[in-house]
């Protein structure tokens, strides 16, 4: 069988995202370090996968994919049949996943991403956080937070009634959040709280921050 290749950082959030589906879906693969302070992201080599130049870069023999949610999504239905059921349900309830992975991907990751940038990875490189753009992005997260918290009243996780991609593409923006003065926004949530305190438990995700000890 071909051989699975995941080129980038386990520090980045898109990289962490395929990282922790193929640990939930126990799918073995070689992970193949991107040196992005050395611009290697950039170099004709890795290109050749992610024509943009951002990691993560996916091979599967023949098979060259970028966009971690793409990936994601490949994996799932590639390997439906090992490790965690990542999707669940007819058409209808995979229409209601659908809508929410829209959410993650377009009322989510936007705000959660700026304020990661701002709170989490400026300070490690010495650079000044911008206040404004953190507030701006804090009243946009709160009101998104507003939504999840209502969904999660009537449903034990986004998608459905079980752990799916869904959850799993929030992990590594929320991982990051959670050690800065957004966790705030996080835990004044009950139902938030208790969905964070519940995905962030899975081993799968454990692996990952494993991954980036030993960097
Ligand atoms: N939508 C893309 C985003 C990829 C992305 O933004 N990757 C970042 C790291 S998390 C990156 O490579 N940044 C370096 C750059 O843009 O030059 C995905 O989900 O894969």
């Amino acid at each position: 069988m071909a051989a699975i290749r995941v080129h980038g950082s386990p520090f980045s959030t898109a990289s962490a995202r395929v990282l922790a589906t193929l640990y939930e879906k126990e799918v073995e693969f070689e992970f193949v370090p991107v040196d992005m302070r050395a611009g290697e992201h950039k170099k004709e080599s890795f290109l050749s996968i992610n024509p943009f130049g951002q990691v993560p870069g996916f091979e599967h023999g023949d098979l060259k994919l970028f966009e971690s949610r793409a990936i994601t999504k490949y994996v799932a239905n590639e390997y439906a049949e090992k490790g965690t059921h990542l999707v669940c349900g007819d058409s209808k309830k995979k229409a209601i996943i659908g809508v929410w992975m829209e959410v993650e991907a377009h009322q989510f990751d936007p705000v959660s991403s700026k304020l990661t940038w701002e709170l989490a990875v400026k300070p490690v490189y010495g650079m000044a956080t911008d206040k404004a753009v953190v507030e701006e992005n804090e009243a946009k997260l709160a009101k998104v937070l507003d939504v999840y918290e209502s969904r999660l009243a009537k449903s034990k996780y986004l998608g459905c009634e079980s752990f799916t991609l869904v959850d799993l593409h929030h992990l590594p923006n929320i991982n990051y959040l959670m050690g800065t003065e957004i966790k705030k926004l996080f835990d004044s949530r009950p139902h938030v709280s208790a969905w964070i305190a519940d995905i962030t438990a899975r081993p799968a995700w454990s692996k990952v921050l494993a991954m980036q000890k030993q960097q």
